[in-house]
């Protein structure tokens, strides 16, 4: 099978898991109406929240998880796979939480687990700042994961500035097509989101699918949307704009060989040593 048609449904998760569940719910079904074979959502759908506190009470064992539970029986009952692009999931062994991607097959069962590895620790000029490795435990393993179409890749949002990550998935992992689920800011994502994406389609040669929060989720946090499925060109499919909803696009795998060829940079690749001379102190004049 080499054709299949990926959607990304694109929303503003609030704090409560119910509330957030019914929302996506709702999206992931009209994909799945409009034909879609794979639905992702976006990173930390079941909860955005802001506090801490809050979010460990509210988080839970993967086991207990209302989110998991209801996309699994989801995925069984329409025979689609579908991605949590993250969910805020409690660790039975840390206090700290997991920001976790689940790749769910068509049958529910669960194919892969990804902790998100990059933590988003920043502070932004405008006063914004973000310390996610407060709250949450980086994850330690890259994740490459056969489905029927290719090799599916997972990262989670800020994972998409570390290049190195996503061509030891497509090169030693096999990755043809990468998922990208993201809460990116508004501000860094007018400035970088989609060059980062096409960057990491056009150099690796693979479909990127990164399904977005979107819109305001509390007075201090905006988020960027602009879902995107992007082809393994670095042209873009779908676009999600700023507004709740979702996108569609076919995607054609067989366009992963076709571009892979015509520019063969991931065989092109060379070994080289690094050199790092001192300079020599300008000459009197
Ligand atoms: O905190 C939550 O509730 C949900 N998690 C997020 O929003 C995460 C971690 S704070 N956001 C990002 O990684 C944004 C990256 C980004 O914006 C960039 O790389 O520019």
């Amino acid at each position: 099978m080499t054709t299949f048609s990926a959607a990304c449904i694109q929303m503003t998760s609030g704090t409560e898991p119910e509330e957030n569940l019914k929302v996506s719910t709702d999206l992931i079904r009209a994909a799945i109406d409009a034909g879609a074979d794979f639905v992702s959502t976006p990173e930390v759908t079941n909860m955005m929240e802001p506090y801490k506190v809050a979010a460990q009470e509210k988080a839970q064992l993967e086991e207990d998880d209302i989110t998991l539970r209801a996309y699994r029986e989801l995925a069984d009952e329409t025979g689609t796979w579908i991605l949590a692009g993250s969910l805020v999931i409690r660790k039975p062994d840390d206090e700290r939480l997991a920001n976790r991607s689940f790749l769910i097959a068509p049958d529910g069962r669960i194919a892969a687990r990804y902790d998100k590895i990059h933590m988003f620790d920043v502070s932004l000029d405008n006063g914004e700042s973000h310390k996610e490795s407060n709250a949450y435990a980086p994850g330690e393993k890259a994740v490459a994961v056969p489905t029927p179409w290719g090799t599916l890749g997972m990262a989670v949002c800020y994972d998409v500035r570390f290049s190195h990550l996503f061509q030891d998935l497509a090169i030693k992992g096999g990755a043809s097509l990468f998922t990208v689920p993201a809460a990116f800011t508004y501000t860094t994502g007018k400035a970088h989101w989609h060059t980062l994406l096409k960057a990491r389609a056009i150099e690796n040669g693979a479909f990127v699918i990164a399904s977005a929060q979107c819109g305001h989720h509390s007075e201090k946090r905006r988020t960027y949307g602009h879902s995107l499925i992007i082809d393994p060109w670095g042209d873009v499919l779908a676009d999600g704009g700023e507004e709740p909803g979702f996108i569609i696009a076919p995607i054609d795998m067989d366009q992963v060989a076709k571009r892979r060829r015509q520019v063969p940079n991931l065989q092109n690749l060379r070994a080289y040593s690094l050199e790092t001379p001192k300079s020599e102190p300008a000459p009197a004049v």
